[in-house]
């Protein structure tokens, strides 16, 4: 059996006595391998075999004996005269030593090919490793690309879009396949926030690969699929490939909501800056009423027209209603504006009194709606207008005959819709304004000559309320005289001064052209001249000429000489009324009895007119 096995044994094996130097044995594949059948081979010595290695052989046999067993892969044998390199296995048995022969070159292969294969073993191994890695990075880099909140896209050189996320699609809206490929700046990123061209030349993203720089904006838009623009700020990062500029990553957010909180916070400030400017004002104008130490005092009288006057007060006053005053200077419009207000709902608030005939024409309009700085040459900052200040409140128009024709439309529409724009600004603002007019022209006869809007006439005159000249309520007279002598002595700290029946004689039979405001100056200066407490009013003899002249327009040639110089002189002083006092310059009585301010000056003095009386 084990010859059999020797014989028939897949390698070539030789069986020698290498101390006699014998070849005992050789199998098939020996006699294969080395083309000698086995007798010839049984010929060969030991050392005939391996003729051009016997110290090889020798060394290598001293191994076998050693170990029990050695291998070689150097000894050579020759056949048909070639040299054969072998690759020897050999162990030691009872009589011999067994030794099993391969082709060093055929081991080489087969060593060489396990080898390679092996590596391309552990190679794929290796691959499909990284391979694995580099896909769980993939997933990974993917997953965090969808989960930030943050839009990403990529860009290559030419602007075209190679990668973005589902932030970047849920925020501009177009699709994923809708961008790849495009230029991304004509799709997102073609105007700005107004609509204008934006050029690609001189957009940030694309900066980002020619000069390889990071470049941050947080003033711009994209344009959503919509058409929407959406403000944003973004970054856009420069990507190199082995130094050279390849595209750019862009990583940008939506701020609409930040800019929203900010526009808030923005009107919130402007808000809180306009309260600020309103009180301000309000605050200037109630220190202009406190050094202005106006009459809070109640309408004093109990003539049957102060009556109807009060009745007629207090029907308008809880009202919204806007109210007419007129009657002649100085007979109370004021006093009765002030008394609407104050029996009214508003009367918590500020009472707003413009005079318009001390306004220059050319500064109506910021006067009564306010500017906004820069609106004209000298509107160095911001100015709230009348009636910004009197929202909720009352504006007292007085003088109201004298607002410029080209700005009565303008009031017009703020009664009408309570709606303004302050000079220089577009934007509308709304108003709560209960508006009191008063009057001591004719306004009628203004729209008759086109100087006064009609329209605006009846917006006004929804509820006219005259104010009766003193002369024809005479009856109040003492009761007006006590009451300023109580005022002026009081605020004088001087006794009470007295009047007897025949000085009130005086005052009864004096025309008053200037009404109450005369009356209360004239005590005034009585009170200043007395000697004691008894006030005269004899002076008034000189001031007559309205009681004692009555005109007669039948028979005008009866007026003598002195009745047309008490005409003159009477004239003068209802200029100086109207004017209160003033002679110079514009609306004042010199420019209103068309005469120059010299000569006006010559003829109050001629007819010893004191102008001083009638200012207020
Ligand atoms: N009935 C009255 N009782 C008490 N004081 C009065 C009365 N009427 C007017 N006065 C006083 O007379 C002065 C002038 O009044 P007011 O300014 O209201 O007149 P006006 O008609 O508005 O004058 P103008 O048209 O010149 O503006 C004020 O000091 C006011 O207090």
């Amino acid at each position: 059996m084990l010859s059999h096995l020797f014989k028939q044994a897949p390698v070539a094996m030789i069986f020698i006595d290498p101390v006699n130097n014998q070849i005992l044995q050789a199998n098939l594949q020996a006699q294969a391998l080395f083309s000698l059948d086995a007798e010839k081979l049984g010929s060969y010595t030991v050392s005939q075999f391996f003729p051009d290695c016997l110290d090889k052989l020798m060394l290598f046999t001293q191994q076998v004996f050693e170990h029990g067993s050695a291998w070689s892969n150097d000894l050579s044998i020759s056949i048909n005269q070639q040299s054969i390199t072998l690759d020897i296995n050999a162990i030691t048995l009872d009589e011999g030593v067994l030794l099993s022969c391969q082709l060093a070159s055929v081991c080489f292969q087969h060593y060489y090919q396990s080898l390679a294969e092996s590596n391309y073993q552990s190679g794929l191994l290796h691959w499909s490793k990284s391979e694995t890695i580099y896909q769980e990075i993939e997933r990974q880099n993917q997953m965090l690309l969808t989960a930030v909140g943050d839009g990403i896209y990529g860009v290559d050189k030419k602007g075209n879009a190679t990668f973005v996320n589902e932030a970047a699609i849920k925020i501009i809206g177009w699709k994923k396949s809708e961008l790849i490929g495009k230029n991304i700046h004509h799709m997102i990123h073609h105007s700005h926030a107004d609509g204008s061209h934006y050029a690609v030349n001189h957009c940030p993203i694309f900066a980002a690969f020619n000069d390889g720089e990071v470049h941050s904006m947080d003033e711009e838009v994209f344009w959503s699929k919509s058409g929407k623009a959406i403000p944003v700020e973004y970054t856009s990062t420069p990507l190199k490939d082995n130094g050279e500029l390849i595209g750019a990553v862009v990583v940008f957010r939506d701020i609409s909501k930040r800019k929203e909180t900010e526009q808030k916070l923005l009107n919130a400030l402007q808000q809180v800056d306009s309260l600020k400017q309103r009180l301000e004002m309000e605050n200037a104008y109630l220190q202009e009423e406190i050094n202005a130490d106006f009459n809070h005092q109640q309408i004093i009288g109990q003539s049957e027209s102060v009556k109807h006057m009060v009745h007629q007060i207090e029907l308008v006053a809880p009202t919204d209603a806007n109210v007419l005053i007129t009657g002649e200077s100085g007979t109370g419009k004021e006093l009765i504006a002030r008394a609407i207000h104050d029996a009214s709902h508003r009367k918590n608030r500020s009472f707003i009194r413009v005079n318009c005939a001390a306004i220059p024409a050319e500064l109506f309009e910021s006067e009564f709606f306010g500017h906004v700085k820069g609106a004209f040459s000298g509107a160095i900052s911001d100015r709230v207008g009348r009636f910004e200040l009197a929202n909720d409140a009352t504006l007292f128009l007085d003088e109201v005959g004298e607002i410029p024709l080209q700005l009565q439309g303008k009031l017009l529409r703020v009664l009408q819709e309570f709606q303004f724009e302050r000079v220089g600004e577009s934007k509308t603002r709304t108003v709560d304004v209960r508006v009191i007019c008063a009057t001591n022209q004719n306004l009628k006869a203004l729209v008759e000559q086109n100087k006064f809007r009609e329209d605006l006439y009846f917006r006004l005159n929804v509820f006219p309320i005259h104010s009766p000249a003193l002369r024809d309520r005479i009856e109040d007279l003492p009761l007006l005289v006590n009451h300023f002598i109580n005022k002026i002595c009081l605020r004088s700290n001087l006794a009470a001064a007295k009047v007897s029946m025949a000085q009130m004689q005086y005052l009864s039979r004096y025309s008053w052209p200037g009404n109450i405001r005369e009356l209360e100056n004239i005590i005034e200066r009585q009170i200043i001249l007395a000697k004691g407490n008894k006030l005269s009013f004899e002076c008034l003899n000189q001031d007559l000429p309205m009681a004692e002249i009555q005109l007669n327009n039948a028979h005008p040639e009866l007026i003598s000489a002195q009745q047309q110089k008490d005409i003159e002189r009477t004239n003068l002083i209802n200029a100086l009324v109207r004017t209160k006092g003033k002679v110079y310059g514009q609306s004042g009585a010199a420019e209103l009895l068309n005469l120059k301010p010299t000569t006006l000056s010559s003829k109050l003095k001629k007819y010893g007119i004191n102008r001083q009386i009638y200012t207020n």
